[in-house]
């Protein structure tokens, strides 16, 4: 689990609505000259995009035959998704192994605009073969300064998007004005306080915002903290009996993005918490509410592991495996939720969580695949 052995490969997921500037963004990545200016060496990438054709990179194929791989001029490996992940990431793991491709230290998916990154994070982790060679560095998401605002209110999925990010890049800051940057700004940091927003121009971006974020391997203590912003999150204290489904509009689609319909809180409790308790909670939560979970990230004090808190989190309907931190960040001992629901009552997550750990107190801790 520590740094220094984990020698699978990181993915980055690059996504973002329609024309927010992800090509952008990967352009200037790809770019030698970028790397020179940075006087940094570019990591050699291997990029998969899922849209064909929607990236103007000027490469030279090395593997016809498949139609899958292009060598790029700054030694970058890119291929167009056909069929699914799985076999694209096999194709390019075996290319690399014998040699016929570069041996390429990261990859970066470009998302479609439109999609909702939750089922590639699915496969990221479902597969035992991908998640033995990879790992999932972070979800960056570009959002557009002129028209990120009306996407949000129009489109759930840029909703979605924004929630499930571990970096926000506020695209296009050129074209719009002072305030409707601030506003968008303070919209993006209610939907997602956790992910902070860097201002972009013409896809300049360093690449410390986007590579080794660690996103879903936070490991070190004090990183693990300043990751989980749980102070930037609404406190929610106490909940309503558990009467209810939670759900706040049940006959209304998640097809739209009005923000009344987001919540970002954190909840925190005092005492350690019994792991069987949790697992349950979370795992009500996410069969019964999983479209409404846009995110989840915790640290816990777990009943059964004093001194070593454990690290958690989710998108949707998916738990990630559960990380043990090897000591706590600060004196600060209190376990700590954030949430970003849609359509879901705080209130209810709160007693959910307070019910379930309150009841339970042994089980096998297997849930979350520590
Ligand atoms: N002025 C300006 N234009 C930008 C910036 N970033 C991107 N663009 C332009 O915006 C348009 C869309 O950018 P892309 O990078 O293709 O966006 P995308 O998200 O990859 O688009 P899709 O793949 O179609 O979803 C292009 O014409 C870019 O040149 C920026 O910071 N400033």
């Amino acid at each position: 689990m520590a740094d220094a052995v984990d020698v699978r490969i990181p993915i980055t997921l690059l996504t973002g609505f329609l024309g927010s500037g992800k090509t952008t963004v990967l352009n200037n990545l790809l770019k030698p000259s970028f790397w020179e200016r940075l006087l940094r060496a570019p990591p050699l990438t291997a990029v998969i995009m899922n849209e064909f054709g929607s990236i103007g990179l000027d490469h030279q194929l090395v593997d016809n035959t498949q139609g899958t791989m292009a060598l790029l001029s700054g030694g970058c490996v890119c291929c167009e998704i056909q069929g699914s992940l799985v076999p694209t990431l096999k194709n390019l793991w075996m290319g690399r192994r014998d040699g016929k491709i570069p041996p390429y230290e990261r990859i970066i998916i470009e998302t479609t605009g439109i999609a909702d990154p939750t089922p590639i994070l699915e496969t990221l982790l479902r597969s035992d073969w991908v998640a033995k060679r990879h790992y999932l560095d972070g979800v960056v998401t570009t959002v557009d300064a002129v028209f990120g605002s009306g996407q949000l209110d129009q489109h759930f999925e840029a909703v979605r998007q924004v929630a499930g990010a571990d970096r926000l890049l506020l695209t296009k800051t050129d074209l719009a004005d002072a305030a409707t940057i601030a506003q968008l700004e303070s919209r993006l940091a209610s939907l997602n306080p956790a992910a902070p927003v860097v201002q972009v121009q013409h896809g300049n971006v360093s690449p410390d915002h986007i590579f080794k974020l660690r996103a879903y391997h936070q490991s070190e203590p004090v990183k693990a903290k300043q990751w989980l912003a749980a102070e930037n999150f609404r406190l929610v204290t106490g909940g309503s009996p558990l009467k209810t489904s939670g759900i706040l509009n049940p006959s209304a689609p998640l097809h739209t993005g009005a923000d009344g319909r987001i919540r970002s809180f954190s909840l925190q409790f005092e005492h350690a918490l019994p792991w069987a308790g949790v697992a349950e909670a979370l795992e009500t939560l996410a069969e019964f509410c999983s479209q409404r979970l846009l995110r989840m990230k915790a640290i816990v004090n777990v009943q059964e592991y004093p001194g070593r808190p454990v690290v958690l989190h989710a998108v949707q309907h998916l738990f990630y495996p559960s990380i043990e931190l090897p000591a706590w960040p600060d004196d600060d001992h209190r376990s700590r939720f954030v949430f970003i629901t849609a359509d879901l009552d705080e209130a209810f997550v709160s007693q959910l969580l307070t019910s379930f750990t309150q009841t339970v107190t042994t089980s096998p801790r297997d849930t979350f695949g520590a």
